[in-house]
């Protein structure tokens, strides 16, 4: 199973001067120091729980904007031994500026009820996340998942090169904007790359990549375009491809043994499949010629810049 390991510590990042734009939908950091009493937040109406958070939605008093607010208690993030990282999250989240990637205005601390908290003011993402969407589907159309995917993939190469891996793709962690468009999110586990490579265990059991549960010391961007393709398997398929007790998923990841279901079209599914299960594209020239997402060695997997130009994704975009 995922065990977690830590990051660096970090200092929270400076904030810029700026003046707030006239629009509903906040779009720059504050430049003065934040506290809760800013905000009125219904305290009996969570957004959603976390595994060490709960969010709430938040108005700002003074400019009547909308936030989505992270509360985090220290008591649960020093059990759960993520406190560097929560805070190391932040201080990452906050140099991005991506419309893929959710964005995060402030974070500051305080006392509630006679516990500590830290909190972190994010982007509102109305309509929840993939978890949320996959809920109520069998599957997405492919059309949408393709659009999602892409996305995605605009999103990494992005978030690769600020050198951040982000090391916990899965649907809990991609949040949806306003216009449907991904906001990906959850960088607890994102570290910055030394020399193109991280190293440790962390991540969704269902997602973690051959290379990581075989032991690799460190490991390159492979390892979110690997989360990449369980995704797309998940969105399309409805369930993720080798979900399983926890020691046969970790088998099946190790062995690559996954089915895509047939209603699946015939290029969604080159897309992500080892071809080996479908014999009638084992001879197919896409899959002799090009590498593919989900496969065991890191090297051969599709690049993001294969993945944007693969037939699937040009047909849907
Ligand atoms: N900005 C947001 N707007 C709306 N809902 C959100 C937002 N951020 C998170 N959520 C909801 O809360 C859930 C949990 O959030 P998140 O995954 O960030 O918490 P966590 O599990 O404590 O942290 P982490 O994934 O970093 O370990 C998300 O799956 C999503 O449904």
């Amino acid at each position: 199973m995922a065990s977690p390991e830590n990051a660096l510590v970090q200092e929270a990042s400076q904030m810029k001067d700026h003046a707030l734009p006239p629009t509903t939908e906040p779009s720059q950091p504050f430049s003065k120091d934040l506290n809760l009493g800013m905000f009125e937040v219904n305290q009996f109406s969570t957004l959603a729980k976390g595994k060490f958070s709960r969010i709430y939605l938040a108005k700002d008093r003074e400019t009547g904007l909308e936030y989505a607010l992270k509360t985090m208690r220290k008591t649960d993030l020093i059990l759960g031994r993520v406190e560097e990282q929560a805070r190391g999250s932040f201080k990452i989240q906050s140099e991005m500026d991506h419309p893929n990637v959710l964005r995060v205005f402030g974070q500051f601390e305080g006392e509630h009820e006679h516990e500590s908290y830290i909190y972190i003011l994010m982007e509102l993402s109305r309509k929840g996340s993939l978890y949320d969407l996959m809920k109520q589907n069998i599957g997405l159309p492919e059309p949408q998942a393709a659009k999602l995917v892409a996305q995605l993939a605009k999103a990494l190469k992005y978030i690769h090169g600020k050198n951040i891996l982000h090391r916990d793709i899965n649907p809990e962690n991609i949040l949806i904007g306003s216009d449907g468009e991904v906001k990906v999110s959850g960088f607890i586990w994102s570290k910055p790359m030394v020399d193109g490579r991280c190293s440790g265990l962390c991540g969704l059991l269902d997602y973690l990549a051959p290379e990581m549960l075989n032991g690799a010391e460190n490991y390159d961007a492979m390892i979110d375009i690997w989360c990449l393709g369980v995704l797309t398997f998940e969105l399309l398929a409805g369930k993720a491809p080798f979900e399983d007790g926890l020691m046969m998923t970790q088998k099946r990841i190790k062995n690559l043994d996954m089915e895509v279901p047939s209603f699946v079209s015939a290029e969604a599914t080159d897309f992500i499949h080892k071809v080996a299960h479908h014999s009638g594209f084992a001879n197919s020239e896409w899959w002799l010629t090009r590498r593919q997402i989900l496969v065991l060695d890191p090297r051969k997997r599709l690049s993001l810049e294969e993945i944007q130009q693969h037939p699937w994704i040009l047909k849907h975009n």
